[in-house]
């Protein structure tokens, strides 16, 4: 069966809708998704353009069509409705395609990058794991995959026919975007490139039965995570922040990403909250804690709870050994268990994800 970057390759061929960048890198890819050996395939213009672009959407139906494995293809052209409709919402048909066998696919994301969220994502996916859940983990962090090293996982993952493996550690799987692209060589992630590598590890990976994948996002709101959250059959997501001020601003942008394309806000996690000091257990409020459970009552999103500041997480986490499965008793996991446990409650109520509205032209 053809793979989602055998249909990019293809597509290198044909120039994008400003004529001179390849339709992979020109960012239009708004969709890919591939059933048995049919090609589907989305490409977002400016609804003005549709007839021009008519001879751009042929050239790629025809090279996707001529891959070996393809026996249709379809592309069409999508737009974004440039004005919003005066019409009340309606619940629409996902846009995004199920993933057989998965039940809620959640996101983990932060508004910048260190304040946490590689170490929540895991804590949180093994937490959901001790409360009885089968669960996956997906690290798509494209700056710095870090799975490997917070679970301790060395090797590459084996392949099953055009499948890979995930591997395997502390009963949950595990795969990360850090597989697919090599560490010495820079390059620039598009939305849309993101999207096809993340597609392939949400799709080509034989995850199984799992109650719950947990994604672990790219920090920032750009248009590689904007991509991410639209595209990925999302049934929430959870945001991590820092209590200062300016993480909070970042983290009311990546509320507003999730918002924008319907993916409902599951909570906000207070990272590094206080200190705890080591030696006297003393608390110190080092950044005035609290920040983030008054601007989740300020945006009207749940406030999931409050992850100290502590040496233990730290060395945990950094030597593969994270505090949920190595001091499960300890408070810090106290901490995870909680907020997993009110994650698991709200994906077991069923809070549904309406889809974006999109124009199919
Ligand atoms: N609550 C905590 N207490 C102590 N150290 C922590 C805590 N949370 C995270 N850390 C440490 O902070 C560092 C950054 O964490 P992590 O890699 O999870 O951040 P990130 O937001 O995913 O970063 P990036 O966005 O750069 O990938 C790590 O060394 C991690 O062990």
């Amino acid at each position: 069966m053809v793979s989602d970057q055998d249909v990019l390759n293809a597509l290198g061929t044909v120039l994008g809708p400003d004529g001179k960048t390849p339709l992979p890198q020109s960012g239009a890819i708004a969709g890919l998704s591939i059933k048995d050996d049919k090609v589907y395939l989305s490409i977002a213009i400016d609804p003005q353009q549709a007839g021009a672009l008519e001879p751009m959407r042929a050239a790629a139906e025809a090279v996707v069509k001529k891959l070996k494995g393809v026996g249709n293809a379809l592309v069409s052209l999508t737009a974004e409705k440039q004005t919003p409709p005066p019409a009340p919402p309606k619940p629409q048909a996902p846009r995004s395609i199920a993933i057989p066998g998965i039940t809620h696919i959640i996101a983990v994301s932060s508004g910048k990058g260190g304040v946490g969220k590689s170490t929540t994502s895991v804590n949180i996916a093994l937490a959901l794991a001790s409360l009885g859940w089968k669960v996956g983990i997906l690290d798509a962090d494209i700056y710095g995959p870090s799975l490997p090293r917070l679970l301790g996982l060395k090797g590459q993952p084996e392949s099953e026919g055009r499948f890979m493996k995930p591997l395997e550690a502390f009963g949950i799987k595990a795969i990360s975007i850090g597989f697919m692209v090599d560490e010495e060589e820079p390059m620039v992630w598009r939305g849309p490139m993101v999207m096809a590598a993340v597609q392939q590890l949400l799709r080509d990976v034989t995850w199984g039965e799992l109650d719950c994948l947990v994604v672990d996002m790219p920090p920032g709101t750009g248009d590689a995570q904007l991509t991410l959250a639209q595209n990925v059959p999302l049934a929430g997501a959870v945001v991590v922040s820092t209590p200062q001020d300016l993480a909070l601003i970042d983290a009311r942008r990546g509320i507003a990403m999730f918002n924008k394309v319907d993916v409902p806000v599951l909570g906000i996690v207070e990272n590094m909250s206080y200190f705890l000091c080591p030696h006297c257990g003393g608390r110190s409020d080092i950044f005035a804690h609290g920040g983030a459970r008054a601007e989740a009552e300020r945006l009207g999103v749940p406030f999931l709870g409050e992850v100290p500041l502590h040496m233990t997480i730290r060395e945990r986490a950094d030597s593969g050994k994270p505090v949920v499965v190595s001091e499960p008793d300890s408070p810090y996991a106290k901490v995870y268990l909680d907020i997993a446990g009110q994650i698991k409650a709200m994906l077991e109520k069923g809070r549904q994800r309406v889809a974006p509205k999109i124009v199919i032209e």
